[in-house]
C-alpha cells in the first residue's frame, strides 16, 4: 500500500496550451453551469469571512473568534501573523519568474504521471470535461530537482525563497492548528500525536502550491480552479492583492474573499473536519479569473505525517456525539480524493446506528499506522 503523499496520484494529463498568449477562449476552456459539480448561484456579498487579528497584545478574543469563524465559514483571514511583507514580495517574484518561462521550459519540470510535485494542471482536472484557466506548480520539501530543470544555472534564489516560505508557514500553520483546536477545548495534552516520544512538539507534513491564473479573454465563461475542498488540516493562502477566491456558504452562495494587503486566508480542510468530528466544515472554495490582471496565489497545504492516522478526537466523541468518520492517514485520504474527488469525505464516513455505538471510548483520535 502506498504510504507517501507522492504515491497517491495516478497518471494525469499535462497542460500544453499557453494561456498567457491566447486571445480568445477556446471551447475546451468554456464552462457552462453543467460542467461544474456544484451550484453556480452567486451571492449578494453582504458579508464575507471574518478577519482575525493574531497580535498577542491586542485584547481581542482570538479563540472565540476563530471558533466562530471555523463553525460558520470554515475560513477566515488573519492579520498581524508576523510573516514579513518582504517574503510575500520574494515569493511573488519567484512564482512569476516560474510561470513566465516558455512553455517548453516549464514542461521540463512537469509533474510525473505518478508524482505529486512539479508543473501541471490542477490534480482535480480529471473530474471535469472542461479545462481550467490556470497552471500550477507543487512543491514538497526542497524544490531543487525541478528548479534545476527550469533554470539550470540559476536555481538557487528560487530554492532559498521557497524554503524560507515553507519554514515560516510551518510555524504559522502549527500555531493556527492549535488555535483552531483550542477553540473546541482541545489542548496538546488531549492529542497523542502532539508530542513525540522525546517530548518534542511534532510538526505536520505539507505541500506548497503556486497557482497562476493569466488574464482571461472571457472570464465569465472560464473557471480558474473548480470548486473543491482541500484534503488538509488547514490551508494558508496568499492571494497577492488580486481578487479571485470565493467560498461557498449555504444560503448565501459564492462569496468573494476580498484581498487585504498583508493578510492571509486560512481555511479548514477535510482532515480538520474529521478531527473536529464534523464541528468545522471544510469549506468549499474556487478561484475565478478576470480579464485584466494576471493572478498568482500561493497555498500552503498543511496535513499530517503521511503514516499517522487521523480520526475524530476522543474529547469530542461521546454517547450523544458518535464518531462520524473512521481513522484515515493523509496519504490514504489523498488517494481517496484522487479517486472519488467530492465523494472522498463520505467514503470515510461511518454509518452510525441510531441505537448508539459501543466503542466510542476506544477511539483515541489517532494511531500511528
Ligand atoms: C497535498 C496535496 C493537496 C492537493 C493534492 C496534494 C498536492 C496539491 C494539492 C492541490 C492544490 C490545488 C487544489 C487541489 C484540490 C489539487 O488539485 O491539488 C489540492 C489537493 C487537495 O487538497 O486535495
Ligand atoms: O487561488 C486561489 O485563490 C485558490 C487556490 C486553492 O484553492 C488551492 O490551491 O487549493
Ligand atoms: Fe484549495
Amino acid at each position: 500500500m502506498p504510504s507517501r503523499i507522492s504515491d497517491s496520484f495516478k497518471g494525469q494529463s499535462q497542460t500544453r496550451l499557453d494561456l498567457n498568449t491566447i486571445k480568445e477562449l477556446p471551447e475546451s476552456h468554456a464552462w457552462t453551469s453543467s460542467d461544474d459539480h456544484y451550484p453556480s448561484e452567486n451571492s449578494c456579498n453582504f458579508e464575507s469571512i471574518p478577519v482575525i487579528d493574531l497580535d498577542n497584545n491586542s485584547n481581542n478574543n482570538v479563540l472565540e473568534n476563530i471558533g466562530h469563524a471555523c463553525k460558520k465559514w470554515g475560513a477566515f483571514q488573519i492579520i498581524n501573523h508576523n510573516v514579513s511583507e518582504r517574503l510575500f514580495q520574494d515569493i511573488e517574484v519567484a512564482g512569476k519568474s516560474l510561470f513566465s518561462l516558455p512553455m517548453q521550459q516549464k514542461l521540463k519540470a512537469s509533474r510525473s504521471p505518478e508524482g505529486v510535485t512539479g508543473y501541471g494542471v490542477a490534480r482535480i482536472s480529471s473530474f471535469f470535461s472542461k479545462l481550467m484557466w490556470s497552471e500550477g506548480f507543487t512543491i514538497v520539501g526542497s524544490p531543487i530537482e525541478h528548479a534545476r530543470q527550469l533554470w539550470p544555472k540559476d536555481y538557487k534564489k528560487f530554492c532559498e525563497v521557497i524554503e524560507e516560505y515553507e519554514k515560516e508557514m510551518e510555524k504559522l500553520a502549527g500555531r493556527l492548528m492549535w488555535l483552531m483546536l483550542g477553540s473546541l477545548g482541545i489542548t496538546k495534552d488531549d492529542v497523542k500525536w502532539a508530542v513525540g516520544a522525546k517530548g518534542e512538539s511534532k510538526g505536520g507534513c505539507a505541500a506548497l502550491q503556486l497557482n497562476s491564473y493569466p488574464a482571461c479573454p472571457d472570464p465569465d465563461r472560464a473557471m480558474g480552479l473548480a470548486a473543491h475542498t482541500d484534503s488538509t488540516i488547514l490551508t494558508i493562502l496568499q492571494q497577492n492583492n488580486t481578487s479571485g477566491l470565493q467560498v461557498f456558504q449555504e444560503g448565501s452562495g459564492w462569496v468573494t474573499v476580498p484581498p487585504m494587503p498583508g493578510a492571509l486566508v486560512v481555511n479548514v480542510g477535510d482532515l480538520l473536519h474529521i478531527l473536529s468530528n464534523g464541528s468545522y466544515p471544510s469549506v468549499l472554495h474556487r478561484a475565478v479569473v478576470n480579464s485584466t490582471r494576471h493572478r498568482l496565489s500561493v497555498a500552503y497545504l498543511y496535513g499530517r505525517p503521511s503514516g499517522l492516522k487521523v480520526s475524530p478526537l476522543p474529547k469530542l466523541v461521546d454517547q450523544r456525539h458518535p464518531p462520524l468518520y473512521r481513522a484515515v492517514t493523509w496519504s490514504e485520504y489523498l488517494r481517496s480524493k484522487a479517486k472519488h474527488f467530492d465523494k472522498a469525505l463520505s467514503s470515510v464516513r461511518l454509518c452510525v446506528p441510531l441505537s448508539g455505538f459501543a466503542d466510542a471510548k476506544d477511539h483515541d483520535g489517532v494511531q500511528v499506522g
